[in-house]
Parts: C-alpha cells; sequence; structure tokens
C-alpha cells in the first residue's frame, strides 16, 4: 500500500513523519525499478536528469553528522532514518519490530537491491539486519547498548523476494555487557534458521554516552 493513503495524522509530528515515510517508500521503489531495469541508456540519462533535479529540492537546511532527528526518540524508540528500521531511509527494507515474549522479532522482505549471490540475500545485509534486531533486544531489556563483538554463522543462503523473519533475545547480562543471541528463517519455514548470531553488546559509560550523542 502507499504510504500517502494511511490514516488521517494527528499531530505535526505525525505528520512530518508520514511525509517522510511516504518519500522513503517512493525511493524505495526507485532503487527498486534502478537494480531491476533493462532500459536503453537514453531513457537512464532522462531519469538521471530528473532525478538530480529532485535531489536539488532537498539540499537547504541539512541536519549534521551528530544531530538527533527531532522525528526520532532516542535512545530505544522510532528511528525515522535507520538503515534497517527506518521508513524514511530508502536503504532500509524496512524492518517492522514486534515484541515478543523471548525478545523482539523483525519481519521484512528484502529485494534485488540486498542481493548477494543472485537470488540471495548479501550476507552483509544479513550482518546488519541481525546487529539491529540485537540492539532492539537490548533495548527492550531495558538496556540500549552498542554492539562490540558480533559473530555470524551462515547455515543456508537466505532468499530475497521471501518474508522473513529476525529474531533476537537477551541471554544474559554481566555489569555494562549484554550477551544477545538472534536468528534469521524465512516466515514459512521458522524451525530452519539460515542465519544464526551471537553478540556482545555494551552500555556506554554516561561519561562516554555524553561524548559520543552530545546533542542528546
Ligand atoms: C545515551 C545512551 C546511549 C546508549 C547506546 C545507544 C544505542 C544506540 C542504538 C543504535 C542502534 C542499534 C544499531 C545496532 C548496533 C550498532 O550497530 S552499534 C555501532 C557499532 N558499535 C560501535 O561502534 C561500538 C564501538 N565501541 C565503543 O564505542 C565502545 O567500546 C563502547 C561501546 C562505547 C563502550 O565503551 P566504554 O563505555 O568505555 O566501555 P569499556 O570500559 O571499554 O568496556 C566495558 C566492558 O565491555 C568489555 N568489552 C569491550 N569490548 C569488548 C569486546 N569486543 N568483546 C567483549 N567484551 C568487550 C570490556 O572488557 C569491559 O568489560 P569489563 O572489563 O568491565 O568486564
Amino acid at each position: 500500500m502507499n504510504a500517502r493513503h494511511t490514516a488521517a495524522p494527528s499531530t505535526d509530528l505525525d505528520h512530518q513523519r508520514e511525509a517522510i515515510a511516504g518519500l522513503g517508500h517512493e525511493l524505495r521503489a526507485l532503487v527498486d525499478a534502478t537494480v531491476r531495469t533493462v532500459t536503453p541508456a537514453d531513457v537512464l540519462h532522462r531519469v538521471t536528469d530528473e532525478v538530480r533535479r529532485l535531489t536539488s529540492q532537498l539540499t537547504g537546511r541539512r541536519r549534521t553528522r551528530t544531530e538527533i532527528p527531532h522525528v526520532d526518540e532516542f535512545p530505544g524508540g522510532i528511528r525515522m532514518f535507520s538503515p534497517v528500521t527506518g521508513p524514511g531511509n530508502p536503504l532500509a527494507p524496512p524492518v517492522r519490530v514486534t515484541p515478543d515474549g523471548d525478545g523482539v522479532t523483525g519481519h521484512c522482505t528484502l529485494g534485488i537491491a540486498h542481493e548477494g549471490p543472485p537470488g540471495y540475500v548479501h550476507g552483509g545485509m544479513s550482518a546488519m539486519l541481525l546487529d539491529e534486531l540485537m540492539g532492539w533486544a537490548c533495548s527492550a531489556a531495558g538496556t540500549p547498548a552498542m554492539t562490540v563483538s558480533l559473530q555470524l554463522r551462515y547455515h543456508g543462503p537466505v532468499p530475497v523476494e521471501t518474508p522473513l523473519r529476525v529474531h533476537a533475545r537477551v541471554t544474559g547480562t554481566e555489569a555494562r555487557k549484554v550477551f544477545v543471541t538472534g536468528s534469521i528463517t524465512t516466515e514459512a519455514d521458522g524451525d530452519r534458521q539460515l542465519v544464526t548470531a551471537e553478540a556482545v553488546f555494551v552500555a556506554p559509560d554516561p561519561e562516554r554516552a555524553r561524548a559520543l550523542f552530545p546533542e542528546r
């Protein structure tokens, strides 16, 4: 469904988020069309000119490197431009995350733009999905934290254009360290783990957090 056709926004913030998601949705469609097209070069040149013209409309005031978008809730909440869950980021599938009894579960379908081997997901994309979901599991457990170690096992190729489920859960904590596991399966075969992950996250001490995120 086109993101612009969702329910009427209730606040300015909702309105802004809806507009951001609408643009992200259309850009994802553009990215998908771009990596699939077999259209001739003259059409590609024409489209390139049009995209350049559109881009120039978005280059007024831009946020700085450390600025947290006003539409976000950081840490542990909405991230409109996350490369994994952000509806406003055309790089994101985006993954829809829901808490479950045992951690968090993400749902998404990856496209040809995320391909590694033909027909299958790039291994780095799988790592990104798992890293993000394991980060959400830390936040859901009340300890927003950053990855310090991430180990993956690729048991089977992950198909593109196939609904996927990414699961992550905290298995233990030790002071500021959080131990997390994760997996990717298809929605259709939830018992067959295609990728599994083990990670250590660390909640930065307050002084370190202030230095890393000065605008928080
Ligand atoms: C405002 C609050 C914000 C909170 C947090 C925000 C979260 C925001 C969400 C982002 C959305 C998610 C996205 C997906 C998750 C990423 O992608 S996060 C990005 C990738 N990760 C990084 O860039 C982290 C790089 N590392 C660092 O900057 C620093 O290591 C950290 C994480 C800030 C920790 O620094 P620190 O607070 O000075 O901690 P430090 O004293 O060095 O170590 C603490 C403990 O961890 C252990 N440790 C350190 N490294 C390792 C390791 N590789 N293996 C095992 N143990 C280790 C240490 O040995 C120490 O243990 P003890 O000696 O106490 O037993």
